[in-house]
């Protein structure tokens, strides 16, 4: 396995205790990591390590070079259009094209002059997936994308995601709060408890997967336990 993401203990505090406490984590290349844990559990806060948006101290911290995050808000430029909001920061030469294929892959091509504000919720994450390929990351950081939009419209996304991750091979952290989404995409699932991994499952299942599957609901319930909740009350 080569590890693209390679940390060793590593530690963040913010006064009290510690949020994160000695983390270990190695994320292969290409692969998809789901990070499952109950609210202000740590998730954000070990992303925003990953992104290079907070210090925090290891005693190895080794990532790529290339990363883009995608948040839960598509932080869109209200005064530029899409296609501007993509190539923003683009120093290549190439970048209005490579924007365009970026467009066309999240299936955008026909709003690339829209301003922002008129874009619904699923449109605006569109942009913001494809504002963050662009920049052909070799790790894809996910904090909570999907949660503000509508069932369907996740659910799609959840497609688009997975063949956004088919084409391009990045590896992905993804933050959720959604087990189905975690178990539907992930072949690894993390729960962050306590500032630690409480526990790790691999999921082998082929895509697409069936949520309601044996084996899908065996982990969903198993991730249910772990988080503290009895599967009979999700
Ligand atoms: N910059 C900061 N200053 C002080 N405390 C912070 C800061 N960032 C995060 N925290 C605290 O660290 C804890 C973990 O926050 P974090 O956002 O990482 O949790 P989370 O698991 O992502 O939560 P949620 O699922 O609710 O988004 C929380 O108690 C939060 O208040």
């Amino acid at each position: 396995m080569t590890a693209l993401v390679d940390i060793r203990g590593l530690t963040r505090s913010f006064g009290g205790p510690a949020i994160l406490s000695g983390i270990d984590l190695t994320i292969a290349k290409g692969e998809f990591v789901a990070l499952l844990g109950r609210s202000g559990s740590g998730k954000s806060t070990l992303l925003r390590v990953l992104a290079g948006l907070d210090d925090a101290p290891a005693q190895q911290l080794q990532l790529p070079r290339r990363r883009s995050v995608v948040f839960q808000e598509p932080r869109l430029m209200p005064w530029k259009t899409v296609i501007d909001n993509i190539t923003l920061g683009v120093k290549r030469q190439d970048a209005r094209s490579i924007a365009e294929q970026a467009l066309e892959d999240v299936g955008l091509s026909h709003r690339r002059n829209a301003w922002p504000l008129t874009l619904s919720g699923g449109e605006a994450q569109r942009a913001a997936l494809a504002r963050a390929l662009v920049r052909e990351p070799e790790l894809l950081l996910l904090d909570e994308p999907f949660a503000a939009l509508d069932a369907l419209t996740r659910m799609r996304m959840h497609g688009l995601v997975f063949d956004l991750w088919q084409k391009h091979k990045p590896a992905v952290l993804l933050v959720t709060h959604d087990i189905g989404e975690a178990i539907t995409l992930a072949d690894r699932i993390l729960v962050l408890e306590n500032g630690r991994f409480t526990k790790e499952i691999l999921v082998t299942l082929d895509h697409p997967r069936q949520r309601n599957g044996p084996e899908a609901s065996r982990i969903e319930a198993e991730l249910l336990t772990e988080l503290g909740v009895e599967p009979s009350h999700a």
